[in-house]
This record gives C-alpha cells, structure tokens and sequence, in this order.
C-alpha cells in the first residue's frame, strides 16, 4: 500500500470542508502505487482521489502536471481532473506535504495483459502524445539520460548486495547510453510511467490514463518504449512479439513512426530498462522500514535490458517497416 503520510480523521474533515463537496463520508489508503499516498475519499458529492507528493515529486511542477491533466481533458484525452476548493486554488496541503484532490476515473487496470489491451493502449498513446501538442508549460525529464549516473552512483555502492556484478553491468551500460543517446527525434509531452496500473479500460477498450506525475518534454518514441518494456513481457520473463506487434502498428496507425524512430527503438528499449532499474534498485535500498509500499524488483528490468541488448533491429519487436511504408 502506497501511505507514506498518515492523515488523520480530522485532517481529511477539515481539508474537504475548503471545497463545497459536502461531508466526508469515508476515506481510505489505496493499496496500489509506489510514489505518493493515495486515498480514496467519497463525499458526499461522490468518489474522489485524494494524494499527498511525496519523494519524488518536485513541487515546482506540480502546475506542469495538473495544467497537462486539464489539457489532455480539453483535447480529448480522458484523466483525472484537479478539483478547485472554493478559493480556486486546486494545488494545496495536507500534513506538511503538497496535496490535490482529482476526479475519480472509472474502469480497471488489466492484472492479466492480453493482446488487445496493447493494441488499445498504442492508439492511446499516439493520441496522448498528439493531444499533448501545444501544452504551453515545459519540464525537462529528471529521469533521462543526465539524470541515471547520479541516480546510478546513489545506489552503486550497495549494489551488488542485490546482485553480484550488478554494479559494473550498470556501469558498462550508462557508458554506453551516454555515447549513444539520440537527441533529434520527434519530442513532446509524454507520460513517461504509462505501465499496466496506469492505464483504465471498460469492456476491453481503453478508458483513461493516470498517473501523469512522472510526465515531461522527453522523445516521443522513448514513451513508446517504456511501453514496450512494461506492457510486451510475460510473467516468465519472455518477450510477446505479438503484442509488441500490436502495440507499435496501433500507435502508428494514430502517429506515423519515422524511419529514424524505429531504428532508435532498441536503443530507447535499453535506455527505459535502465531508469526503471534504478529508480527500483534505489527504492529497494532505500524504502523506510515502516513504508506500507510493496518495492519493485530491480532484477525484472535487468532482464529486460538484457534482451534488448541482442536486439538489432525494429524487425525483431514483431513490425517490418516495410509494412508502415517506410
Ligand atoms: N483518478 C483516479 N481514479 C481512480 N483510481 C485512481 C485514480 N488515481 C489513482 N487511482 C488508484 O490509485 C492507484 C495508485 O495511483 P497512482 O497514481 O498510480 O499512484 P502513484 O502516484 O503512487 O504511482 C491506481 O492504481 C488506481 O487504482
Ligand atoms: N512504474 C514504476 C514505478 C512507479 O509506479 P506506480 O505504480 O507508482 O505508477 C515501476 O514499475 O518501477
């Protein structure tokens, strides 16, 4: 359960009485999410998430991120939306951490991945991305390429504590990224977390995104990769070529991938493995001991980075150029 701040009874009552949603009728932590603390709250006005930033999370950005939710809504992308508290201000505090209240988004996220929730999800990716055109505010992505050496030198020294030689593979493979980072790519808003728990759907079609608090102005086909890598893997460790067949030809069909991009895909793969390896090796290392938060395994995403290290070509992640006319 992701509850780093504990809030209590009185908190949340007097926190609710800021906005005309009436009493509060209940309000529980939500047993899922490893960033922030979430709450479900139901008012009387009905069903709300409530979180508290944590870690992670700069305050300074929060008007990027909540700006984003408001316009990705406004451009057809459906997400939470920050509720205003009667003095039209969304972003404030709960127990010394910034808080925001946001609507309640109906549907699931698949526990169990099947082949059409990759093809839905790269159609909403390629919308996302387009519908993030022309967002005026800007946030440079903390979690790309410049950021993974200190991110990396955080966590060297204990390491190997998680896996023997897990520091000089780390280290081996920063070097190489940093060599060969591409840097002229397509770029805009992308979601950069868009795993399975972050995307809803209702009927085995795509209903909503959340969770955009990790998002950025980072290479749009980065995005892509970081789904490939959380959506294309089964539970035994095998990549399903199906559904990153799925995924890549539904996300065209929305936003054309150039030549460029796709010859970039395995690079990017490699690139996404690392950063979601050492934000969960930090994390491993360095959860509180009393944090109701289950940490992430490390080594599923050395795995991952380990077979896109064979990988040459977009062939091998189930597309032929040939068939995107390129
Ligand atoms: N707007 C929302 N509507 C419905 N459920 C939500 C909403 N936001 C979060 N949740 C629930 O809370 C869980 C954790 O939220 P998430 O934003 O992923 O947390 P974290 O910031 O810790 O990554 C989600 O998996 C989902 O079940
Ligand atoms: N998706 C990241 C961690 C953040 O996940 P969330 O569940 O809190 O959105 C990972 O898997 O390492």
């Amino acid at each position: 359960m992701a509850v780093y701040t504990e809030v209590s009874d009185e908190d949340v009552r007097s926190f609710v009485a800021q906005y005309p949603l009436g009493e509060v009728v209940s309000c529980k932590g939500i047993a899922e999410g490893v960033e922030n603390s979430n709450f479900l709250l139901v008012t009387e006005s009905g069903p709300f998430i409530l979180t508290l930033y944590e870690k992670r999370v700069d305050p300074a950005d929060l008007p990027f991120f909540l700006g984003l939710m408001e316009h990705l809504a406004a451009n057809g992308v459906t997400c939470p939306q920050p509720v205003r508290a009667r003095d039209g201000e969304a972003l404030r505090t709960l127990c010394g951490r910034p808080a925001v209240l946001v609507t309640f988004l109906k549907g699931m996220w698949p526990r169990r991945i099947l082949p059409e929730h990759c093809a839905g999800l790269g159609a909403g990716l390629a919308s996302l991305h387009l519908a993030g055109a022309g967002f005026p505010l800007k946030r440079r992505n903390a979690l790309s390429v410049q950021g993974w050496r200190p991110l990396f030198e955080a966590s060297a020294p204990r390491a190997d504590e998680v896996k023997p030689g897990l520091r000089d593979a780390l280290a081996a493979e920063l070097d190489h990224l940093e060599r060969s980072w591409p840097a002229d790519l397509p770029a805009g808003v992308i979601h950069a977390d868009l795993f399975p728990d972050n995307v809803f759907f209702r009927d085995g079609k795509l209903s909503g995104l959340i969770d955009f608090y990790f998002a950025c102005d980072d290479l749009l086909a980065y995005d892509v990769a970081i789904c490939l890598n959380a959506w294309c893997f089964e539970p035994d460790g095998s990549f399903n070529i199906t559904k990153a067949r799925l995924l890549l030809a539904n996300y065209a069909r929305t936003r054309p991938l150039s030549a460029a991009e796709l010859a970039a895909l395995p690079l990017l793969a490699r690139g996404s493995a690392i950063r979601f390896l050492l934000t969960r090796l930090y994390d491993w290392l360095n959860t509180p001991a009393g944090a109701m938060v289950r940490r992430k395994d490390p080594l599923e995403y050395l795995h991952k980075l380990r077979f896109h290290q064979q990988v040459r070509t977009v062939a091998e992640y189930g597309l032929d150029p040939a068939s995107l006319g390129l």
